[in-house]
């Protein structure tokens, strides 16, 4: 019997915890720029009168770079040159290492984890772990000389920090999407990822980035008095709340590796993130808005930007974001595209999009672990039709059984979505009234109250939460069991992302929808996204889907052609060797087109992604 990645998490944990070396003391710590290089041929830190600002980056001007001879990744292993500068150096920091140099010492975000909460729920968790589902998936990678896969982090030399946080971390063995992910990150390559939600993709992002900075050599002072920060690699996302949860992995990733990282985002002190990027910034983790913010304060420079990776990169590169998305990487201080490392994740990534993520990538592979905006089997999927008046009553029915049902009288965390705020508010008012705990998360509340309620439902003192689309993507709450959406979305898309809440990392969840006649243009893709993930699909709802057929699909990928199992990397796609005369973004801009055929995409509508987010230039709410 073969056992599951989660079961051998468990059982790892404690064999983990018994052979892992203490923690580093402070004496025995070594900044990353002394690391790997004998003591004698260490360069000096150029002094700032020496290491003048960086001008407009290129491979000769970078702080301790070289542009010839063979890159090592990690490992030590070298690797094919891709064109890229190899920096060695790193950021304009203000310190000259590991930041526990300073006054301030590092907080152990590993001593901060929940026991209590965790204890809560240990009766309701780890049923039906099932991580081996994802052994069988199929992956598709396409590109130029793709580096082999990795099957175990021991044959990646990420470094001994980052390898004792991963333990910390209780990961055993890697992910699909990391086995592949990470080696194509560590040598160098640019890369557009998707994988199903609550697969690992944070890490497979976050890994490469902290051990690049390890590894990547000497950091120079930045010139005395100066405000500006100078970041190595940054990480945008859409939501406030989940740029806080990638700085909260990515600071336990980079515990006592002297990597920093630190988040920006909108509704929260911008005095104290003035703050904390005086400190020193090695990783900055941003939602768009607030970063154009810093960067037009002069408060953030990207001039020495190594690594960017956008998390949900196609919600990104959709029209709400995509112009704050191209003013940060276009037309501030980045360097291009081959001068920098791009990597692209998410679990959903229409055409459309990744034509338009083209733009920012060179000479990129292209990864997907299942079909490319595919849900995970382990996520039970259950539609029912509810008319709109019925839907209260009918959600109160679904809560009975699973309060029944719950383990020692403690409730499953439920997530309800529902399409607007007012509704949010009122609906957690009508729960509230009828002996439901529930909060609620949605752009109209206040970062502080954002904040609490998502707090609040993660300890369960709260087990339901309703959210707008706010909460739909990348949100990672471990309890959450039963997704249900109150109010489908218009799109088959956010639907995977919002199931997504639940079955994350191996463990089973159940999603349910209300559906009516309101939904009829989700009808089929919803029930052909079912079926690929082994879904029953109701006998009523193949009547919508086959009704729908007939009637023309709308924006939904899966509606234009019977695409189902259709193209993947949009390479691969006839049209995109056909010059993008007439595309609707421009044309799909550089990047390493190779072969053709296959496909049978997204049936490219000229007018309609991203209508529901709001036209050109509007910031989004989400942000
Ligand atoms: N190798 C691993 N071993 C065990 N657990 C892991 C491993 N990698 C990631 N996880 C855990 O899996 C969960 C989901 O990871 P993550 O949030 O990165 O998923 P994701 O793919 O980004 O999902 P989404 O598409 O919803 O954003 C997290 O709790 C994370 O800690």
């Amino acid at each position: 019997m073969r056992s599951s990645w989660a079961d051998s998490v468990a059982n790892a944990e404690s064999s983990a915890s018994a052979t892992s070396a203490p923690p580093p003391t402070r004496s025995s710590y070594v900044p990353p720029h002394l690391r790997n290089r004998p003591p004698s041929s260490d360069p000096p830190v150029p002094s700032p009168s020496s290491a003048p600002i960086a001008p407009a980056p290129r491979a000769s001007t970078y702080p301790g770079g070289s542009s010839g001879g063979p890159r090592l990744v990690a490992g030590g292993a070298p690797i094919r040159d891709t064109g890229r500068p190899s920096y060695g150096g790193g950021g304009w920091n203000s310190r000259t290492g590991g930041w526990n140099r300073g006054r301030e010492r590092e907080v152990n975000p590993f001593a901060n984890e929940d026991n209590n909460s965790e204890a809560a729920f240990n009766d309701q968790e780890n049923s039906g772990i099932n991580f081996d589902a994802y052994e069988d998936i199929p992956i598709e990678t396409s590109g130029d000389n793709v580096p082999p896969p990795v099957n175990t982090f021991a044959e990646i030399d990420l470094g001994d920090a980052l390898n004792q946080n991963i333990r910390r971390c209780k990961y055993v063995k890697p992910t699909p999407v990391q086995r592949h992910a990470i080696p194509i990150s560590l040598a160098g390559r640019d890369l557009m990822a998707c994988a199903q939600t609550g697969s690992g993709k944070t890490a497979a992002f976050c890994f490469p980035i902290i051990s690049g900075i390890m590894k990547g050599g000497h950091f120079v002072q930045k010139p005395p008095g100066s405000r500006t920060a100078f970041p190595l690699a940054l990480i945008l996302s859409p939501t406030r709340e989940l740029s806080v949860q990638i700085h909260e992995e990515a600071k336990k990733f980079a515990f006592q590796t002297g990597v920093r990282v630190v988040v920006a985002y909108g509704g929260a002190p911008i005095n104290q993130q003035f703050r904390e990027m005086e400190r020193g910034v090695d990783i900055l983790v941003a939602t768009p808005g607030r970063l154009v913010d810093l960067l037009e304060r002069a408060r953030v420079s990207l001039q020495m930007i190594r690594y960017l990776a956008l998390d949900e990169a196609d919600r990104m590169l959709d029209m709400g974001f995509e112009p704050q998305i191209r003013k940060i990487v276009e037309q501030m201080d980045m360097p291009q595209r081959g001068m920098r490392q791009t990597m692209l994740f998410s679990a959903t990534f229409p055409k459309e999009i990744q034509r338009l993520a083209s733009d920012f990538l060179s000479n990129y592979i292209f990864l997907a672990v299942g079909r490319v905006g595919s849900s995970t089997d382990l996520i039970v999927q259950r539609v029912e039709f509810v008319h709109d008046s019925d839907k209260r009553s009918h959600l109160m029915d679904l809560l009975h059984a699973q309060r029944a049902n719950g383990a020692h009288g403690r409730q499953a965390l439920t997530l309800v979505f529902v399409e607007t705020k007012r509704g949010a508010d009122s609906l957690e008012n009508w729960l509230c009234m009828n002996e439901f705990p529930a909060t609620t998360i949605h752009g109209d509340r206040t970062q502080q109250e954002r904040e609490m309620a998502l707090r609040s439902f993660k300890s369960g003192t709260t087990p339901i939460l309703v959210a707008t689309d706010v909460a739909a993507r990348g949100l990672d709450i471990p309890h959450v069991a039963h997704v249900v959406n109150f109010d489908l979305p218009n799109d088959i898309d956010d639907y995977v992302h919002r199931i997504g809440r639940t079955g994350r990392a191996g463990k089973t969840g159940l999603a349910t929808a209300f559906f009516n006649e309101n939904n009829s243009s989700l009808a089929r893709p919803l029930s052909e996204l079912m079926q690929e993930s082994n879904q029953e699909v109701p006998e009523w709802l193949s009547r919508y889907a086959a009704r729908a057929s007939y009637g023309g699909g709308g924006r939904n990928r899966r509606s234009g052609g019977g695409a189902r199992f259709g193209g993947r990397d949009f390479r691969r796609d006839g049209s995109y060797n056909r010059g993008g005369g007439g595309d609707y973004y421009g044309g799909g801009g550089g990047g390493s087109g190779s072969g053709s055929g296959g496909g049978g995409g997204y049936g490219t509508t000229s007018s309609s992604y991203g209508g529901n987010y709001g036209g050109p230039g509007v910031v989004s709410a989400w942000d």
